[in-house]
Protein backbone atom coordinates (compact mmCIF):
# COMPACT_ATOMS: atom_id res chain seq x y z
CA UNK A 1 0.00 0.00 0.00
CA UNK A 2 1.33 3.56 -1.13
CA UNK A 3 2.25 6.16 1.97
CA UNK A 4 -0.10 8.48 1.37
CA UNK A 5 -3.19 5.82 1.22
CA UNK A 6 -6.39 5.95 3.59
CA UNK A 7 -7.77 2.68 5.69
CA UNK A 8 -11.03 1.67 5.73
CA UNK A 9 -11.45 3.38 9.20
CA UNK A 10 -10.22 6.65 7.94
CA UNK A 11 -12.10 6.61 5.18
CA UNK A 12 -15.43 5.59 7.36
CA UNK A 13 -14.46 8.52 9.40
CA UNK A 14 -13.72 11.30 7.04
CA UNK A 15 -17.44 10.55 5.06
CA UNK A 16 -19.83 13.27 6.87
CA UNK A 17 -23.53 13.78 5.29
CA UNK A 18 -24.08 15.97 2.24
CA UNK A 19 -23.57 19.67 2.68
CA UNK A 20 -27.28 21.01 3.82
CA UNK A 21 -26.50 24.52 3.60
CA UNK A 22 -25.02 24.18 0.24
CA UNK A 23 -28.43 22.21 -1.14
CA UNK A 24 -30.60 25.14 0.85
CA UNK A 25 -28.82 27.40 -0.88
CA UNK A 26 -29.66 25.74 -4.51
CA UNK A 27 -32.95 25.43 -3.56
CA UNK A 28 -33.12 28.77 -3.50
CA UNK A 29 -31.14 29.55 -6.61
CA UNK A 30 -33.64 27.43 -8.09
CA UNK A 31 -36.30 29.38 -7.78
CA UNK A 32 -34.77 32.70 -8.65
CA UNK A 33 -33.74 31.04 -11.88
CA UNK A 34 -35.38 32.29 -15.49
CA UNK A 35 -37.67 29.28 -15.35
CA UNK A 36 -41.49 28.71 -14.02
CA UNK A 37 -41.03 27.06 -10.41
CA UNK A 38 -40.39 23.14 -10.96
CA UNK A 39 -40.73 23.44 -14.43
CA UNK A 40 -37.33 21.42 -15.29
CA UNK A 41 -38.45 18.70 -13.17
CA UNK A 42 -35.91 15.56 -11.94
CA UNK A 43 -33.44 17.91 -13.17
CA UNK A 44 -34.02 20.58 -10.20
CA UNK A 45 -33.99 17.80 -7.29
CA UNK A 46 -30.22 16.12 -9.05
CA UNK A 47 -28.96 19.61 -8.95
CA UNK A 48 -30.18 20.05 -5.42
CA UNK A 49 -28.39 16.66 -4.76
CA UNK A 50 -25.17 17.58 -6.39
CA UNK A 51 -25.22 21.17 -4.78
CA UNK A 52 -25.21 19.06 -1.28
CA UNK A 53 -22.62 16.59 -3.02
CA UNK A 54 -20.13 19.21 -3.99
CA UNK A 55 -20.64 21.88 -0.99
CA UNK A 56 -21.86 24.88 -3.17
CA UNK A 57 -25.19 26.05 -5.43
CA UNK A 58 -22.97 26.20 -8.06
CA UNK A 59 -22.01 22.34 -9.14
CA UNK A 60 -19.45 22.25 -11.96
CA UNK A 61 -19.35 18.63 -13.38
CA UNK A 62 -16.08 18.22 -15.36
CA UNK A 63 -13.78 14.93 -15.99
CA UNK A 64 -16.16 11.75 -15.84
CA UNK A 65 -15.09 8.30 -15.34
CA UNK A 66 -16.53 4.84 -15.26
CA UNK A 67 -14.87 2.18 -13.31
CA UNK A 68 -15.33 -1.61 -14.52
CA UNK A 69 -14.14 -3.74 -11.43
CA UNK A 70 -14.22 -7.44 -12.98
CA UNK A 71 -13.75 -10.68 -10.64
CA UNK A 72 -14.47 -14.29 -10.77
CA UNK A 73 -17.21 -16.21 -8.69
CA UNK A 74 -16.59 -19.99 -7.34
CA UNK A 75 -20.25 -20.05 -7.13
CA UNK A 76 -20.90 -20.49 -10.69
CA UNK A 77 -19.36 -24.00 -10.14
CA UNK A 78 -22.84 -24.47 -9.00
CA UNK A 79 -24.21 -23.94 -12.86
CA UNK A 80 -25.93 -20.37 -11.47
CA UNK A 81 -25.57 -18.46 -15.12
CA UNK A 82 -25.44 -18.99 -18.75
CA UNK A 83 -21.87 -18.27 -19.72
CA UNK A 84 -18.27 -20.15 -19.30
CA UNK A 85 -16.30 -18.17 -16.42
CA UNK A 86 -13.70 -17.54 -19.07
CA UNK A 87 -16.04 -14.53 -20.34
CA UNK A 88 -15.04 -12.42 -17.37
CA UNK A 89 -11.24 -12.48 -18.85
CA UNK A 90 -12.66 -12.55 -22.64
CA UNK A 91 -14.71 -9.11 -22.26
CA UNK A 92 -12.09 -7.38 -19.64
CA UNK A 93 -9.97 -7.72 -23.43
CA UNK A 94 -13.19 -6.40 -25.10
CA UNK A 95 -13.04 -3.55 -22.87
CA UNK A 96 -9.37 -2.91 -23.58
CA UNK A 97 -9.99 -3.08 -27.61
CA UNK A 98 -12.93 -0.30 -27.07
CA UNK A 99 -15.36 -3.45 -28.32
CA UNK A 100 -17.86 -3.61 -25.40
CA UNK A 101 -21.62 -1.91 -25.02
CA UNK A 102 -19.86 0.24 -21.85
CA UNK A 103 -17.13 1.10 -24.29
CA UNK A 104 -18.88 2.56 -26.86
CA UNK A 105 -20.91 4.08 -24.97
CA UNK A 106 -18.14 5.95 -22.88
CA UNK A 107 -16.20 6.52 -26.20
CA UNK A 108 -19.55 8.83 -27.20
CA UNK A 109 -20.05 10.18 -23.78
CA UNK A 110 -16.57 11.81 -22.80
CA UNK A 111 -16.46 9.15 -20.32
CA UNK A 112 -12.76 7.71 -19.47
CA UNK A 113 -12.66 3.72 -18.77
CA UNK A 114 -11.01 2.49 -15.82
CA UNK A 115 -10.83 -1.14 -15.85
CA UNK A 116 -10.01 -2.73 -12.42
CA UNK A 117 -8.90 -6.53 -11.55
CA UNK A 118 -10.83 -7.24 -9.03
CA UNK A 119 -10.00 -10.92 -8.48
CA UNK A 120 -10.20 -12.09 -12.76
CA UNK A 121 -9.18 -15.59 -12.41
CA UNK A 122 -7.07 -15.34 -15.43
CA UNK A 123 -3.67 -13.67 -16.64
CA UNK A 124 -4.62 -10.42 -17.99
CA UNK A 125 -2.11 -8.23 -19.68
CA UNK A 126 -0.32 -4.54 -18.62
CA UNK A 127 -2.43 -2.28 -20.14
CA UNK A 128 -2.90 1.67 -18.86
CA UNK A 129 -6.54 1.46 -18.39
CA UNK A 130 -6.12 -1.83 -16.46
CA UNK A 131 -5.31 -1.70 -12.61
CA UNK A 132 -5.23 -4.21 -10.59
CA UNK A 133 -6.19 -4.50 -6.87
CA UNK A 134 -3.72 -7.08 -6.73
CA UNK A 135 -6.06 -9.90 -4.74
CA UNK A 136 -6.93 -13.15 -4.57
CA UNK A 137 -8.03 -14.92 -8.61
CA UNK A 138 -12.05 -15.50 -7.97
CA UNK A 139 -13.48 -16.37 -4.59
CA UNK A 140 -14.45 -19.75 -3.14
CA UNK A 141 -18.19 -21.14 -3.80
CA UNK A 142 -20.61 -19.12 -1.17
CA UNK A 143 -23.24 -22.24 -1.63
CA UNK A 144 -20.42 -24.14 0.44
CA UNK A 145 -18.47 -21.67 2.50
CA UNK A 146 -17.88 -17.91 2.57
CA UNK A 147 -16.78 -16.43 -0.73
CA UNK A 148 -13.79 -14.72 1.24
CA UNK A 149 -12.70 -14.02 4.80
CA UNK A 150 -13.36 -10.71 6.35
CA UNK A 151 -10.04 -9.66 5.72
CA UNK A 152 -10.10 -10.25 2.34
CA UNK A 153 -13.69 -8.29 1.94
CA UNK A 154 -11.84 -5.38 4.08
CA UNK A 155 -8.90 -5.60 1.76
CA UNK A 156 -10.90 -5.05 -1.36
CA UNK A 157 -13.17 -2.49 0.15
CA UNK A 158 -9.91 -0.27 1.47
CA UNK A 159 -8.27 -0.89 -2.56
CA UNK A 160 -11.42 -0.04 -4.07
CA UNK A 161 -11.71 3.18 -1.93
CA UNK A 162 -8.41 4.06 -2.88
CA UNK A 163 -8.55 3.31 -6.21
CA UNK A 164 -11.20 5.93 -6.36
CA UNK A 165 -9.64 8.61 -4.61
CA UNK A 166 -6.89 8.46 -6.99
CA UNK A 167 -8.98 8.61 -10.34
CA UNK A 168 -10.78 11.51 -9.06
CA UNK A 169 -7.32 13.44 -7.88
CA UNK A 170 -6.35 12.60 -11.88
CA UNK A 171 -10.00 15.23 -12.45
CA UNK A 172 -12.94 12.99 -12.70
CA UNK A 173 -16.17 14.57 -10.61
CA UNK A 174 -18.24 11.79 -11.60
CA UNK A 175 -17.64 8.26 -11.00
CA UNK A 176 -19.94 4.96 -12.89
CA UNK A 177 -19.86 1.94 -11.34
CA UNK A 178 -19.53 -0.60 -13.41
CA UNK A 179 -19.37 -4.43 -13.20
CA UNK A 180 -18.10 -7.85 -15.31
CA UNK A 181 -18.40 -11.07 -13.76
CA UNK A 182 -20.06 -14.20 -14.94
CA UNK A 183 -21.89 -15.46 -11.75
CA UNK A 184 -22.09 -11.62 -10.72
CA UNK A 185 -26.05 -11.54 -10.22
CA UNK A 186 -26.12 -14.39 -7.63
CA UNK A 187 -23.68 -12.94 -5.43
CA UNK A 188 -25.72 -9.82 -6.07
CA UNK A 189 -28.83 -11.75 -4.76
CA UNK A 190 -27.63 -12.79 -2.28
CA UNK A 191 -26.12 -9.82 -0.74
CA UNK A 192 -29.53 -7.87 -1.84
CA UNK A 193 -31.40 -10.76 0.45
CA UNK A 194 -28.47 -10.39 2.98
CA UNK A 195 -28.99 -6.59 3.71
CA UNK A 196 -32.74 -6.53 2.98
CA UNK A 197 -33.80 -9.52 4.95
CA UNK A 198 -35.47 -10.60 1.76
CA UNK A 199 -36.22 -14.03 0.20
CA UNK A 200 -34.06 -14.82 -2.45
CA UNK A 201 -37.53 -15.44 -4.34
CA UNK A 202 -37.53 -11.20 -4.37
CA UNK A 203 -33.75 -10.42 -5.01
CA UNK A 204 -33.20 -13.17 -7.81
CA UNK A 205 -33.57 -12.47 -11.21
CA UNK A 206 -32.90 -14.36 -14.71
CA UNK A 207 -28.99 -12.82 -15.12
CA UNK A 208 -27.75 -14.33 -18.32
CA UNK A 209 -29.51 -17.28 -17.52
CA UNK A 210 -32.45 -18.51 -20.30
CA UNK A 211 -34.94 -20.30 -18.46
CA UNK A 212 -37.37 -21.16 -15.74
CA UNK A 213 -35.81 -23.97 -14.20
CA UNK A 214 -32.75 -22.64 -14.21
CA UNK A 215 -33.77 -19.43 -12.12
CA UNK A 216 -35.27 -21.77 -9.65
CA UNK A 217 -32.07 -23.82 -9.54
CA UNK A 218 -30.07 -20.43 -8.84
CA UNK A 219 -32.79 -19.06 -6.10
CA UNK A 220 -31.85 -22.69 -4.41
CA UNK A 221 -28.20 -22.07 -4.65
CA UNK A 222 -28.53 -18.10 -3.30
CA UNK A 223 -30.80 -19.47 -0.06
CA UNK A 224 -28.10 -22.36 0.66
CA UNK A 225 -25.69 -19.44 0.49
CA UNK A 226 -27.23 -17.65 3.06
CA UNK A 227 -26.22 -19.86 5.96
CA UNK A 228 -22.90 -18.70 6.02
CA UNK A 229 -21.87 -15.14 6.00
CA UNK A 230 -21.49 -13.91 2.91
CA UNK A 231 -19.34 -10.96 1.53
CA UNK A 232 -18.81 -11.21 -2.37
CA UNK A 233 -19.57 -9.42 -5.58
CA UNK A 234 -19.10 -5.74 -6.75
CA UNK A 235 -22.21 -5.81 -9.15
CA UNK A 236 -23.22 -2.31 -8.58
CA UNK A 237 -26.57 -2.01 -6.52
CA UNK A 238 -25.16 -4.77 -4.16
CA UNK A 239 -21.98 -3.59 -4.03
CA UNK A 240 -23.78 0.36 -3.12
CA UNK A 241 -26.49 -1.89 -0.21
CA UNK A 242 -22.72 -2.78 0.94
CA UNK A 243 -21.60 0.93 1.42
CA UNK A 244 -24.60 2.23 3.02
CA UNK A 245 -24.49 -0.99 5.14
CA UNK A 246 -20.85 0.29 6.05
CA UNK A 247 -21.30 3.87 5.98
CA UNK A 248 -24.60 5.23 6.44
CA UNK A 249 -23.65 8.69 5.11
CA UNK A 250 -22.70 7.21 1.99
CA UNK A 251 -25.74 7.28 0.24
CA UNK A 252 -26.08 11.09 0.29
CA UNK A 253 -23.16 11.11 -2.72
CA UNK A 254 -25.07 7.99 -4.64
CA UNK A 255 -27.53 8.69 -7.64
CA UNK A 256 -29.85 5.77 -9.11
CA UNK A 257 -28.88 6.08 -12.72
CA UNK A 258 -31.61 3.50 -13.80
CA UNK A 259 -33.40 0.60 -12.84
CA UNK A 260 -32.45 -2.43 -13.78
CA UNK A 261 -34.97 -5.21 -15.56
CA UNK A 262 -32.95 -7.54 -13.43
CA UNK A 263 -35.44 -8.93 -10.45
CA UNK A 264 -33.29 -7.03 -7.33
CA UNK A 265 -32.38 -3.78 -8.35
CA UNK A 266 -35.69 -2.36 -7.98
CA UNK A 267 -34.99 -4.05 -4.14
CA UNK A 268 -31.75 -2.65 -3.74
CA UNK A 269 -32.94 0.63 -5.07
CA UNK A 270 -35.88 0.99 -2.80
CA UNK A 271 -33.65 -0.06 0.39
CA UNK A 272 -31.13 2.74 -0.70
CA UNK A 273 -34.11 5.11 -1.20
CA UNK A 274 -32.75 6.24 -4.35
CA UNK A 275 -35.01 6.75 -7.35
CA UNK A 276 -33.57 6.13 -10.68
CA UNK A 277 -33.68 8.55 -13.55
CA UNK A 278 -33.70 6.13 -16.74
CA UNK A 279 -36.01 2.90 -17.03
CA UNK A 280 -34.81 1.55 -20.43
CA UNK A 281 -35.19 -2.35 -19.94
CA UNK A 282 -31.55 -2.57 -19.60
CA UNK A 283 -29.87 -5.44 -17.73
CA UNK A 284 -26.32 -6.14 -19.14
CA UNK A 285 -24.34 -4.25 -16.48
CA UNK A 286 -20.60 -3.13 -17.24
CA UNK A 287 -21.75 0.64 -15.49
CA UNK A 288 -23.95 0.79 -18.90
CA UNK A 289 -27.04 2.20 -17.07
CA UNK A 290 -24.57 4.80 -15.24
CA UNK A 291 -22.63 5.95 -18.31
CA UNK A 292 -26.20 7.01 -20.21
CA UNK A 293 -27.42 8.76 -17.27
CA UNK A 294 -24.31 10.66 -16.86
CA UNK A 295 -25.33 13.68 -19.35
CA UNK A 296 -28.32 13.84 -17.46
CA UNK A 297 -26.60 14.50 -14.17
CA UNK A 298 -24.04 16.59 -15.56
CA UNK A 299 -27.13 18.66 -16.97
CA UNK A 300 -28.54 19.16 -13.90
CA UNK A 301 -25.61 20.91 -12.10
CA UNK A 302 -25.18 23.33 -15.41
CA UNK A 303 -28.82 24.81 -14.74
CA UNK A 304 -28.20 25.34 -11.47
CA UNK A 305 -24.93 26.78 -11.63
CA UNK A 306 -25.07 28.41 -15.20
CA UNK A 307 -29.05 29.97 -15.80
CA UNK A 308 -29.29 33.39 -15.44
CA UNK A 309 -31.64 34.41 -12.79
CA UNK A 310 -35.09 36.59 -13.41
CA UNK A 311 -32.36 39.67 -12.15
CA UNK A 312 -29.80 38.84 -13.89
CA UNK A 313 -31.76 38.37 -17.24
CA UNK A 314 -34.19 41.13 -16.71
CA UNK A 315 -36.98 38.96 -17.33
CA UNK A 316 -39.92 39.45 -15.54
CA UNK A 317 -40.47 37.40 -12.12
CA UNK A 318 -44.35 36.60 -11.39
CA UNK A 319 -45.42 39.08 -8.38
CA UNK A 320 -45.59 37.33 -5.02
CA UNK A 321 -48.38 39.36 -3.97
CA UNK A 322 -50.28 37.26 -7.24
CA UNK A 323 -49.40 33.62 -5.14
CA UNK A 324 -52.25 31.40 -5.12
CA UNK A 325 -53.85 30.61 -2.16
CA UNK A 326 -52.66 27.87 -0.01
C1 LIG B 1 -20.79 -11.47 -23.20
C2 LIG B 1 -21.26 -10.86 -21.89
C3 LIG B 1 -21.03 -9.50 -21.66
C4 LIG B 1 -21.45 -8.93 -20.45
N1 LIG B 1 -21.36 -7.68 -19.98
C5 LIG B 1 -21.91 -7.64 -18.80
N2 LIG B 1 -22.42 -8.83 -18.45
C6 LIG B 1 -23.17 -9.04 -17.23
O1 LIG B 1 -23.47 -10.43 -17.06
C7 LIG B 1 -22.76 -11.01 -15.97
C8 LIG B 1 -23.68 -11.41 -14.85
O2 LIG B 1 -24.61 -12.36 -15.25
P1 LIG B 1 -24.63 -13.81 -14.59
O3 LIG B 1 -24.76 -13.62 -13.12
O4 LIG B 1 -25.83 -14.48 -15.18
O5 LIG B 1 -23.35 -14.48 -14.97
C9 LIG B 1 -21.83 -9.93 -15.48
O6 LIG B 1 -20.58 -10.10 -16.06
C10 LIG B 1 -22.48 -8.66 -15.92
O7 LIG B 1 -21.60 -7.59 -15.98
C11 LIG B 1 -22.14 -9.69 -19.48
C12 LIG B 1 -22.38 -11.05 -19.71
C13 LIG B 1 -21.93 -11.63 -20.90
C14 LIG B 1 -22.20 -13.09 -21.15
O1 LIG C 1 -28.55 -5.02 -14.10
C1 LIG C 1 -27.43 -5.48 -14.08
O2 LIG C 1 -26.49 -4.83 -13.58
C2 LIG C 1 -27.18 -6.85 -14.67
C3 LIG C 1 -28.20 -7.68 -15.06
C4 LIG C 1 -27.94 -8.92 -15.59
C5 LIG C 1 -26.65 -9.32 -15.76
N1 LIG C 1 -25.66 -8.51 -15.38
C6 LIG C 1 -25.90 -7.30 -14.85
Amino acid sequence: MVADSVTLAQALERTGPANASAMARAVERQSNLTKPPGSLGRLEEISIKLAGIFGTERPAIGGKAVIIAAGDHGVVAQGVTGYPQEVTAQMVMNFLAGGAAISVMSRHLGIRQVIVDAGVAADLPEHPDLRSLKIDRGTSDISQGPAMSRQQAEQCLEAGINLVVEVIESGVDLVATGDMGIGNTTASSAITAAVTGLDPEQTTGEGTGRNPQELQHKIGVVRTSLRPVVVDGFISGAAALVAGAVCPEARDYMIGSHVSAELGHRVALAELGLSPILDMGMRLGEGTGAALAMPIVEVAAATLSEMATFAEAGVSDRDPEDEPAA
